[in-house]
Order: structure tokens, then sequence, then C-alpha cells
């Protein structure tokens, strides 16, 4: 039985913004006490300022909106926050053990995930330093990563799937495949990452640019299974814009990313 009374004081240090009790039974339910912990940290360390509603949510970790302040600037944030009971953790696993950046040898499932939410900071500092559009980094500690809010008063900017049926009526679908190419490039050129979950789920557009989210599973171009990762990125791409009369056939896009 968790010990409702510290996490309702710890949720009022945090200066939770929900007042209304359904979404504090929400925070109570989601947060276990050592999350509480490390969110209390950085509320401390003046990266939260207040937490805001649910941006997304996934079986292994959730997305929340924060007020945030960076070197002093005021900064939305994105707070992903990774279950650690998590049931999903064995996923983690083939994305992990092949990484030459990180050492699997005898962890416990804890370890498991805070290793896995290192990768993710990591994956995003790299592809941001490469000129790649991701959520920009800004700290992670223990389950918890800051990021980038990718959207307008807390709202998120939609995923290019959320899009699917007015996509023409927005953009130009023509301009935003190749700008998706080119990010995708860079970020196997330059950034020597495949991402190993890109979908449309995984592509926000932000005025009419894309926006990669969801991280932690990338991989390092020299792991053993990055090749076949970024087949299926390829392939779910070409499936998601042929339905825009966009032909590309995978031999074309494969040897565009790779430069051969
Ligand atoms: N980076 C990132 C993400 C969102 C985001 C939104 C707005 N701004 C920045 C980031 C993200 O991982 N979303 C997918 C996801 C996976 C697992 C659980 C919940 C949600």
């Amino acid at each position: 039985m968790k010990d409702i009374k510290r996490i309702e004081k710890l949720l009022d240090q945090l200066r939770i913004k929900e007042k209304d009790s359904e979404a504090r039974k929400i925070f109570a339910e989601v947060f276990d006490e050592r999350t509480l912990k490390t969110l209390y940290k950085l509320s401390a360390k003046g990266y939260i300022q207040a937490l805001g509603g649910v941006v997304s949510t996934g079986k292994e970790a959730n997305v929340f909106y924060a007020d945030g302040s960076i070197n002093g600037e005021f900064k939305p944030l994105a707070v992903k926050i990774y279950r650690i009971e998590t049931s999903e953790f064995f996923k983690m696993d083939e994305y992990l053990f092949g990484d030459r950046r990180f050492d699997m040898r005898r962890v416990s499932k804890k370890e498991l995930i805070f290793t896995w939410v290192e990768k993710e900071f990591r994956n995003l500092e790299r592809a941001f330093n490469a000129g790649v559009n991701v959520p920009e980094p800004y700290t992670y500690l223990k389950n918890v990563v800051l990021m980038e809010f990718l959207g307008e008063d807390e709202r998120p900017y939609p995923t290019i799937f959320e899009l699917k049926r007015d996509l023409s009526e927005v953009t130009d679908v023509e301009e935003l495949y190749s700008r998706i190419k080119e990010h995708l490039t860079r970020l196997y050129r330059k950034a020597e990452l495949v991402h190993a979950d890109l979908s449309e789920y995984n592509i926000v557009l932000k005025d009419n640019d894309p926006y990669f989210i969801d991280m932690g599973q990338a991989v390092l171009t020299d792991h053993p299974l990055a090749n076949s990762y970024l087949e299926r990125d390829l392939r779910n791409l070409i499936r998601f814009f042929s339905r825009y009369g966009i032909k590309e056939s995978f031999e074309e896009l494969i040897s565009s990313v790779k430069g051969d």
C-alpha cells in the first residue's frame, strides 16, 4: 500500500498544476514514490517549475507537459517518465545488448530502465547536434527525460498519422516527404543512428516541418540489427506516403539515405 499521504505531500511540493482530484488520482497512480522523488529533485534543481497534463501515454512510459526553466529561460518541457515496474522492458533487450555504448552485464530491471533513459537522452543529443529535427534534449535523471516540448500552449503538434486524411490539405506532401528523407539521411550519415521505430506515429508536423520523436530505441549504424531496423523504417515510410501518390521504390530510398 503506497503511502498516499507522502505522495500527496510530494505532489503538493511539485506544484502539480492539475487542481482537480481526478488528475491528482492519475498522478498518484502513475507516479510511484521513487518517481515522485526524482521529479521533486528536478523541480528543486529548477528545471521543472510546474507539472501540467498528460501529452501521450504508452505501455512503457508516459509523456507530460511541464512549465520549465533552462539556464534561467522559460521553456515548455516534455517530461517523459518510464514506468520502473514496466512489463515491456524485455522489448528493450535487443536494442541495448547490441549497442557498444552500454555494458549490459548483470543489470537489474531498474538499472535496465535507467540505462534506457540514458540511451534515449544520448540519442536525442546525437541527433540534435547533427542538425536532425528532434526535440532538444535538456537533461535526464533515473527514469525521467526532460526535452523540448513540441507543441503550442501545452497542446502537442499533431503526428502525420493524426493528420492522415487532411495531410494534402495542410501541407505539400511531396515537400514533406523530401524533408523527412533529408532528416533521415542526416540521422544516418551524420548522427550515425537508425531510428528503429519510424512510422507516421513518430513524425510530428510543426509549421510544415517534420520532427522525429520517440528516440529511445534508436541504435548506432554499426548495431548488428541496424540494417533490418532501417529497412523496416523505410518500408513504413513508403507504405504511408504511397497513399499520396509518392511512388519511390525501396531500393531508391535506401540508396539515397545510405548514399551508396
Ligand atoms: N520524444 C518524444 C515523445 C513525445 C513528445 C511530444 C511532444 N514534445 C516532445 C516529445 C514520445 O516519445 N512520444 C511517444 C511515446 C512513447 C512512449 C510513451 C508515450 C509516448
